[in-house]
């Protein structure tokens, strides 16, 4: 059905205003359908104001629900950049940590725990393929009088230039580590005895050499006795280094400044 035009509304409310139709019997159903229409009209006005609100009102919900989100994602997002950055400051702190824990504050070398961790490992190797490897256990000579006659400080800075020379004369593959005090113990894997003999060699003659500086102008030298043994298969590692012990102590009797084999 059409609209009614605004001019046939105007027309009908003339024809119902003159009084040439005041006795027509069409003017009262016409009268009533006028009323009819302007009262349907005033609804259908209503439910459009209505409907306009709901639309208004469901698009300013829309809108909130959206920066909601959004401020969540956003929220969400930040979160996340700190957990990582979290996450990484600790993989930062971890790795610095077990680092801290393997090396010799003093001489930077591997410490007793590291040396351990790594002895369990060749010799499992060892045992498991019959791999050579060879400890070589490292004491200084007569350190203690070294700390007597120039004090502690001169007995650290020794220890610190002697580590880095086993360093220098060792194999990328070989690990050194401080197993206590003046001690040092040499980790020489895929290595036997004779092959680890120039390497004995080459390192007395090395630290034999190294000056040590006691003040602005002397220096002194330390000499080193050290103790070899090769591990022998099915043997406890602790017997391995046990037996370089004791060749130590034997390099020490024999009158140190020397290297001494456990026998096989
Ligand atoms: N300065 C310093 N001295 C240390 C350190 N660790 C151990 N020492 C000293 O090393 C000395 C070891 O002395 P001893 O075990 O008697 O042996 P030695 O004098 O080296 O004599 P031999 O081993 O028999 O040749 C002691 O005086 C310890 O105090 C350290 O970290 N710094």
């Amino acid at each position: 059905m059409t609209k009614p035009q605004p001019k046939l509304l105007q027309h009908v409310e003339e024809l119902l205003q003159d009084a040439a139709h005041q006795d027509s019997p069409l003017r009262e159903p016409l009268a009533q359908l006028y009323q009819h229409h302007l009262e349907q009209q005033e609804k259908l006005e209503r439910l459009i104001t209505i409907a306009d609100g709901y639309q208004q009102s469901a698009h300013e919900d829309l809108h909130l629900t959206r920066e909601q989100l959004e401020q969540q994602i956003r929220r969400q997002q930040k979160l996340s950049r700190i957990a990582d950055r979290y996450q990484a400051l600790l993989r930062e702190r971890n790795l610095a940590l077990r680092a801290a824990s393997s090396v010799d504050p003093l001489t930077g070398l591997a410490n007793r725990r590291r040396l351990n961790e790594q002895l369990e490992q060749w010799h499992a190797t060892a045992e498991r393929h019959q791999r050579a490897l060879t400890l070589a256990m490292l004491d200084i000579d007569r350190f203690k009088s070294v700390n007597d006659s120039f004090g502690h400080g001169t007995g650290d800075k020794a220890l610190e230039l002697l580590a880095g020379g086993l360093q220098e004369s060792l194999r990328a593959s070989d690990i050194c580590g401080r197993w206590g005090g003046e001690e040092f113990l040499l980790l020489l894997p895929e290595t036997s005895l004779t092959q680890a003999t120039p390497l004995m060699e080459r390192l007395c003659q090395h630290l034999r050499q190294l000056q040590i500086p006691v003040d602005d102008d002397r220096h002194i030298a330390l000499t080193a006795s050290v103790g070899v043994a090769e591990h022998r298969p099915g043997d406890a590692i602790d017997a391995t280094i046990k037996r370089a012990d004791q060749a130590l102590m034997e390099a020490k009797h024999q009158g140190r400044d020397r290297w001494s084999a456990a026998p096989a």
